[in-house]
């Protein structure tokens, strides 16, 4: 029988590291894929020092998955940021080319959508991908707000992802158990992206088809907010399984949120539900519930359209906190972990992750 990504990831969770940990714990494994007997992945190392004496660790990690049963093939690659910058080739920003992006391996893709910003759209798409991946889903997160991208600081991933030899194709980094990548990852810290519509669809299209995603059960995409030419660039060229809906209780967001879900209807991705974010906030100090944006609109909304309603996350302090130390609240453990393992649960049950 092939080997699995579990018992991969068991077999170097128990090789110790020089400075102590393992390769799991330290964070250091990338793009791991398993495809039938074959094994590869990347040990990114903090730098040159520490790529040198990791040297042996990577012949152990060779040798003692080569002496599993079921693996025929492996392949392990050391690199550091210094040598594992992408060539000046792969550059995010080009034209965009009219074919259908190649996403092999990548069985479902779920759009994370909002009409109006600022209400959630990213801490849901990232707490959802991080909770999906600790129910055992081999997750990746793509951060296709191209203008505004959060999900680098949402992730607590910083620098340049590597590239393969040859520097064609991107090697994602990984975090809490989700492979990601992000325009946010290619530019320096302040630096703006000032782009028109077809160089944002090219630069989707790259992130898309030119970044190895490797076997993944869903593609979480955290959407740019409202209706534009990303939205469209997703629907029209990829095998998109279908969209979230992320809005506040308050009428001003339902309303944008009534037409993101109506440019779905009309490019036929089907929408997989609506969720309501920043639903009551319960006061840490009296445990009186507040109903800042209101409360249940989402629901209704649902409810009227024929569109499964997903569930309510609460304005917590905790959230937004975790959001910013790179931190997401489904990592830990509480209510609000539960909240996103439920919704989580909910989409692995009804078979779109
Ligand atoms: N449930 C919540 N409780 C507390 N803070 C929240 C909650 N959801 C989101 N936030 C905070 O609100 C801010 C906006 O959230 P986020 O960036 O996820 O929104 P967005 O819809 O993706 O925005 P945009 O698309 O405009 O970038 C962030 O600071 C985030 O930490």
């Amino acid at each position: 029988m092939p080997v699995t990504r579990n018992e991969v990831l068991s077999v170097l969770s128990r090789l110790e590291i020089p400075g102590g940990g393992t390769l799991i714990d330290r964070d250091m494994v990338r793009a791991l894929t398993v495809e039938g007997t074959t094994v590869r992945f990347v040990i990114e190392a903090a730098d040159a020092t520490q790529a040198e004496a990791l040297e042996d660790v990577r012949a152990r990690a060779q040798a003692a998955l080569a002496a599993l049963e079921g693996v025929g093939t492996v392949s392990v690659v050391l690199t550091a940021p210094a040598a594992s910058r992408p060539a000046p080739g792969i550059r995010i920003g080009r034209h965009p080319t009219p074919e259908e992006i190649p996403l092999t391996g990548v069985e479902r893709i779920v759009a994370v959508a909002s009409g109006k910003g600022g209400v959630g759209k990213s801490t849901v798409a990232t707490n959802l991908a991080v909770a999906l991946a600790r129910q055992g889903r081999r997750v990746g997160l793509l951060d296709a707000d191209i203008h505004g991208p959060s999900v680098p600081r949402m992730m607590g991933v910083s620098g340049r992802p590597g590239a393969t030899p040859g520097g064609k194709t991107i090697l994602p980094p990984q975090a809490h158990g989700v492979t990601l990548m992000s325009i946010g990852l290619m530019l320096e810290d302040g630096q703006a992206v000032v782009w028109r519509g077809p160089m944002l669809m090219g630069a989707l299209q790259q992130m898309l088809g030119q970044v190895h995603w490797g076997e993944l059960d869903v593609l979480i995409v955290d959407l740019p907010p409202g209706t534009g030419d990303v939205q469209l660039t997703l629907c029209q060229r990829t095998n998109l399984t279908g969209a979230l809906v992320v809005s506040t209780p308050q009428d001003v967001a339902l309303l944008d949120a009534r037409k993101a879900i109506d440019m779905f209807n009309k490019l036929k991705t089907p929408v997989l539900g609506l969720i309501e974010n920043m639903s009551g906030y319960i006061c840490p100090n009296c445990g009186h519930e507040a109903h800042i944006f209101g409360h249940g609109g989402v629901r209704a909304e649902a409810a009227k359209i024929g569109v499964p309603f997903l569930g309510e996350l609460p304005l917590a302090l905790e959230v937004r906190q975790g959001g910013d130390a790179g931190a997401p609240v489904a990592a830990g453990d509480g209510p609000l972990a539960e909240a996103y393992a439920r919704l989580a649960e909910g989409m692995v049950r009804g078979g779109v992750a």
